[in-house]
């Protein structure tokens, strides 16, 4: 139901990668995205405004940490306030005193109360819990009928109400019959109507004040945009609900309700409904949900991978190393060795956004496999030889093939990768350069993020023989967007972990027929 929040701020975070450091020119243009993309999600414009302003404030005042790029703090900054708009910590059912604990549904008609009564009953019944279904809607026969079925769907037992008419005794002898058969949770599913009138208000105060419950949960149809929290806001003003049940998450509501329940009610979501099925129903997550919102929770564990296994000053390190073309052997090994400790690249390239299509692509496996092969060619090399690749011989190599169980072609394969990415550090650390081809690549979408959280695998779609005063006078032309078919036709291409240490960057391959037609075209003109 996100789909289209998460893209726009997706692309609001995407303008800002790859500049130096948050400040308030850099985000502006940011957060005047993040606001329009929200308002556009119907969420309640307080909700947003606040929320915009707590963001920048947070983000301005936020040194950047170690290894993330300020597009990515500033992520960071929006799934922290995520989190807080949606309501914090995980929120949990309260019960007090002793049992039979009460759970009041309530909610307007067709919001799906019934439904949820008994998707409830089914998810305590899994746990601890012996629930007790009530149907307490007097005014509609077929509503008692709904819950009483429902409730032998999820084999819960409910209370026969069909022959009482008045909702407070129909609650009476269901507590007294709870008790009597030992049921500890009773889940009262209270009348609806179309619209909030005051005597349906009076008669849930009224069973309120006899019930005394644990709970009162609000139903509110997800679908129903602003039109839910309005009505949220009602029931708890008369009835001072204890959380929120948002249901028909599954459908394509834009997802606003679920992002202004918490601020508006000062109540949270507590269970959301994710399908018809009575097992389509979750405890709510605000963490979860922030990340699914943003598209990008998976970078989140990226990034905390990342902040968790790679060693911060080894890293910052070898990229000074690399930056001043001292990158040895060995500290590509090193470097090699940081990445595995990650975790397996499928894996680690499911956690990057828009890698997902990528993964089904590129043979994970087989570059883990080339990763190792690499560090046994180096591992049985002398220290010296890590040290100065310049000294490898023949017969060194034939050595080196030997003990790693490899061949003197697959050594060259790697010391020629090995190669090319110093040489293409070296030019990138130049001065002038680094910023603008950072730059350029962030807009064209590309390594960025590899480019700053995996050390060793910065930019390595960058062909070693590219002459470098066409590309610095290309990226002058387009003002540093340069768009990515002329950088296919420079020989540059994507970033990837398929596109890193496994496999040199060739460069294309003429198509001389293409060029022959492009020339006659131009001679017809
Ligand atoms: N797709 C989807 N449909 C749902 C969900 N929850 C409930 N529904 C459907 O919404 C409709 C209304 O649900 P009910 O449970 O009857 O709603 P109610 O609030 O009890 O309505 P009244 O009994 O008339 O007051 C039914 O067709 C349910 O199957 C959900 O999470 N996803």
């Amino acid at each position: 139901m996100f789909e289209n929040l998460s893209d726009k701020l997706q692309r609001a975070f995407k303008n800002i990668t790859g500049k130096g450091k948050i400040s308030e020119d850099n985000i502006q243009e940011a957060l005047k995205e993040i606001r329009v993309a929200l308002l556009e999600a119907d969420v309640n414009f307080k909700v947003v405004k606040k929320f915009v302003n707590e963001v920048k404030a947070e983000a301005l005042g936020t040194e950047v940490t170690d290894g993330l790029n300020p597009g990515q703090q500033l992520v960071k900054v929006v799934h922290e306030k995520l989190i807080e708009i949606l309501g914090g910590r995980s929120p949990e059912i309260k019960f007090k005193g002793k049992p039979p604990y009460v759970i009041m549904m309530v909610g307007l008609q067709g919001s799906g109360k019934t439904t949820s009564s008994g998707k409830l009953a089914r998810l305590l019944g899994e746990e601890e819990f012996n629930p007790y279904l009530v149907p307490c809607d007097v005014y509609r026969p077929a509503a008692k009928e709904q819950l009483i079925t429902v409730a032998g769907q999820v084999e819960m037992p409910v209370f026969d109400s069909r022959e009482i008419e008045k909702p407070l005794e129909i609650v009476r002898r269901a507590m007294k019959e709870a008790r009597n058969i030992g049921r500890d949770v009773v889940i009262v599913d209270t009348a609806g109507r179309l619209h909030i009138d005051m005597a349906l208000m009076d008669e849930l105060k009224e069973l309120k004040e006899y019930l005394e419950p644990d709970e009162i949960l609000f139903v509110a149809d997800a679908m129903t945009g602003q039109d839910a929290v309005t009505s949220a806001k009602a029931f708890h003003d008369a009835l001072d609900i204890t959380g929120v049940i948002l249901t028909k998450m599954d459908g394509d509501a834009r997802g606003g309700a679920a992002l202004s329940i918490k601020k508006v009610t000062e109540r949270p979501l507590k269970f959301i409904g994710t399908g018809e099925k009575l097992d389509a129903f979750e405890r709510f997550h605000p963490d979860r949900m922030a990340s699914r919102i943003l598209g990008m929770g998976d970078v989140l564990s990226l990034i905390e991978t990342v902040q968790k296994k790679v060693d911060q000053d080894e890293a910052q390190r070898l990229q000074e190393k690399m930056l001043k073309n001292q990158f040895t052997l060995d500290d590509f090994s090193k470097s090699l060795n940081q990445i595995s400790k990650m975790g397996d690249l499928g894996s680690l390239m499911g956690l990057i956004p828009g890698m997902g299509k990528m993964k089904q692509q590129i043979d994970a496996q087989a570059e883990s496999k080339q990763m190792k092969k690499m560090q046994a060619i180096i591992s049985s090399m002398t220290m010296e030889e890590r040290n100065n690749h310049a000294i490898l011989n023949q017969s060194r190599k034939s050595r080196i093939a030997k003990g790693s169980g490899t061949s003197v072609n697959e050594i060259n394969t790697m010391l020629n990768q090995f190669m090319q990415m110093r040489k293409m550090m070296s030019m990138m650390s130049k001065p002038g350069k680094l910023g603008k081809l950072t730059q350029m690549f962030s807009r064209a979408g590309f390594g960025d993020f590899a480019q700053s959280v995996i050390p060793g695998m910065a930019g390595g779609g960058i062909p070693a023989d590219i002459d470098e005063e066409k590309l610095k006078q290309i990226i002058e032309e387009h003002d540093g967007k340069v768009p990515p078919e002329v950088l296919k036709e420079l020989g540059i291409r994507p970033v990837s972990p398929g596109h890193g240490p496994g496999r040199p960057p060739s460069r294309p391959k003429r198509d001389r027929k293409k060029e022959k037609a492009k020339r006659k075209r131009g001679r017809k003109r």
